[in-house]
């Protein structure tokens, strides 16, 4: 579950601790009914703005990571207080996307959480924004929600914000199935002032959801029972279902904990063997590279104007376009690097996107 700053903070830019404490007191519910919950709250900036005399959310690094800092206390200290009351411990976990992307730490980090929950106590997640740059870091806490989920093999991801759902046409859709194209359309909105990823992210995160087997539900953090309500999965909010293909889920990490710095235009044959054959890209299958990345950065694969999948990237992009096109033989006696420029083991192919 996890809600967002516009709906933590008040109007006179605090953090709102009743809501606050309503919300906890369903996680606190729901777990006496042995449900497991792992909190991801956002607010950490927006409750460290008023402390340290902020009107508005600042837009430089420095004062953002001050205002994380002094905030990400206070929402810990309100979120544990409240589930004392209620006799439960609350587990503060700060994550960054090095947590999620290396398989090490990706393993570290699932081996925290789950023995949180394994003690009955609710981990309460947030980035962690006093040491996050702006190159590496979630940014929105949406994706990482979502990444939670898809690392726990969570059922559901409650997306709590201050509308009621995801809206089209002036409606909120009840269900939507083509994420996709919703995506595809409301890349661009941005979100209110002070959370920071809009209704897109929200999509994001139930399509990574959706690719783990995990429904997703976008909703009202202030609907009436709105928690127990997503959990009995009554009608509320704008609902999103798994996917019916997904790919294995060890390789999610590699699809969506990074932003993708470039593309890779391969060719048709290229495209057929990963898809049908599972096969690493070679150089051979490339036709083009686009973009500032280097070894190790996420780049989607594309062909034909789709994307395909994406993958972690063997070679700079200087090197790609070196050896684009030009069979492992040749490479070899060039002295050229022969490696794939995505191994398979670093590469999810995504045929049938939602
Ligand atoms: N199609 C849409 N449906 C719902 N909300 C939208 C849409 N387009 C833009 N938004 C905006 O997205 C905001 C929610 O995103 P955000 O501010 O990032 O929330 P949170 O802090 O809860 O993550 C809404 O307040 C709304 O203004
Ligand atoms: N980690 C940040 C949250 C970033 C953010 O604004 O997220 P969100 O409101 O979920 O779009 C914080 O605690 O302030």
């Amino acid at each position: 579950m996890k809600v967002g700053s516009s709906s933590l903070r008040t109007a006179e830019g605090r953090l709102d601790a009743d809501l606050a404490t309503h919300l906890i007191d369903a996680v606190a519910d729901l777990r006496e009914r042995g449900v497991q919950v792992v909190f991801v709250s956002s607010g950490a900036v927006a409750a460290g703005l008023a402390p340290l005399g902020l009107r508005q959310r600042p837009i430089d690094l420095p004062r953002l990571q001050a205002a994380a800092s002094v905030g990400q206390g206070l929402l810990v200290h309100t979120y544990q207080r409240r589930l004392a009351a209620r006799g439960l411990a609350g587990g503060q976990v700060l994550l960054t996307p090095d947590d999620v992307v290396e398989r090490a730490r990706y393993l570290n980090a699932r081996g925290t959480l789950e023995t949180l929950l394994g003690l009955g106590a609710i981990p309460l997640v947030n980035e962690n924004d006093t040491i996050a740059t702006e190159e590496l870091r979630f940014g929105d806490n949406d994706r990482l929600a979502a990444l939670v989920a898809s690392m726990l093999g969570a059922q559901l991801l409650v997306l709590l914000t201050d509308v009621d759902g995801f809206y089209e046409g002036g409606e909120v859709v009840p269900r939507l199935t083509e994420l996709s194209s919703a995506i595809a359309r409301h890349s661009r909105r941005p979100g209110s002032d002070v959370g920071s990823g809009g209704i897109a992210s929200k999509l994001e995160a139930a399509r990574i959801a959706a690719f783990s087997g995990a429904h997703s539900v976008i909703a009202h953090a202030r609907a009436e029972n709105v928690v127990h309500r997503t959990v009995l999965g009554e009608e509320i909010g704008t609902w999103c279902p798994p996917s019916r293909h997904r790919p294995e889920s060890r390789k999610l990490w590699i699809a969506f904990a990074r932003t993708p710095r470039g593309r890779i235009v391969v060719d048709k044959g290229a495209a057929r063997a990963l898809i049908e054959r599972g096969s690493s890209l070679l150089a051979v299958g490339v036709e083009e590279a686009e973009g500032a990345f280097t070894v190790g950065d996420a780049v989607d694969v594309v062909h034909d104007g789709r994307v395909l999948g994406r993958g972690l990237s063997g070679l700079d992009r200087e090197t790609v376009e070196r050896v684009r096109g030009r069979p492992t033989e040749d490479l070899a006696e060039a002295g050229e690097p022969t490696r794939a420029v995505i191994h398979r083991d670093s590469l999810v192919v995504l045929p049938h996107v939602p």
